[in-house]
């Protein structure tokens, strides 16, 4: 997506959480300056596929056969490990480095490419753990303008994340596995963030002309970012 049209749905998510973008910039010039230019080649397969984006609900165990239908699986932070330790192959991690950071680095060191990504309030996970990955399987990404090496491919959670990286990469149709809107056991800022995720893909179904059944039953409640 380019940042022209990602920008004002940026800027609507930093006024709601009272979040800075300057502080977003700084930390994608640290992880520019620790990274290297990914190249998306490297990501095969993606184009005309059906894409099983994995969220880290706790209906993702029961989904994981959904998941291993797909062509290809892009999933987010903890799901990726739960997917692989129910031995199903990752295509593409996505993560800010909030849930298990360790094992997301030696996933990339086996193998599986990780999109990290950096935003103003992970710093110190930035730091503390981007040495840790393999340099050549990681795809740096921020929310802000792209920089260098961190690309902007659209989104806000993990999960949503996720979903547009799987359309930047053309996937031809996604497959939602592991997701929970009204998840109760969510805190007050995790299901904040996940009702903008829902808002995400609701304008991503729209731009792509898709209906992603995960919003089936819900479209009447919500509203474009861009209205
Ligand atoms: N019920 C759910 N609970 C948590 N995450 C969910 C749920 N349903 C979907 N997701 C998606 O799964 C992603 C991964 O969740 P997880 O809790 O592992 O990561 P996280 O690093 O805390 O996420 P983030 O930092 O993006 O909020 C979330 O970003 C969200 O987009
Ligand atoms: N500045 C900032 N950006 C974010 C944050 C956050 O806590 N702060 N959390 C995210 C997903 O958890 C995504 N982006």
């Amino acid at each position: 997506m380019e940042f022209h049209v990602w920008e004002p749905v940026y800027e609507r998510i930093l006024a709601d959480f009272g979040f800075g973008r300057a502080a977003d910039e700084r930390a994608r010039d640290r992880l520019a300056s620790m990274t290297s230019p990914f190249d998306l080649d490297a990501l095969s397969g993606f184009e005309g596929a059906t894409v099983a984006v994995a969220g880290a609900g706790p209906t993702l165990a029961g989904e994981a056969a959904a998941a291993a239908a797909a062509d290809r699986v892009v999933a987010a932070s903890s799901a990726a490990t739960t997917l692989r330790d129910a031995g199903i192959e990752v295509d593409l991690a996505v993560t800010d480095l909030d849930g298990a950071p360790e094992r997301l680095a030696g996933m990339s060191h086996g193998g599986t490419p990780v999109a990290v990504h950096a935003h103003g309030d992970n710093v110190d996970a930035l730091e503390r753990w981007v040495p840790e990955f393999a340099d050549h399987r990681l795809l740096a990404t921020t929310q802000a303008e792209p920089a260098g090496p961190v690309r902007n491919f659209g989104g806000f959670t993990d999960g949503d994340r996720a979903a547009f990286l799987a359309d930047a990469l053309g996937a031809e149709r996604l497959r939602f596995v592991g997701w929970g809107f009204d998840d109760p056991s969510l805190g007050e800022m995790k299901a904040k963030k996940l009702g903008w995720a829902e808002r995400l893909l609701y304008w991503l179904e729209s731009r792509r002309g898709e209906r992603f059944g995960v919003l089936d039953g819900r479209r009447e409640d919500l509203v474009l970012p861009t209205e």
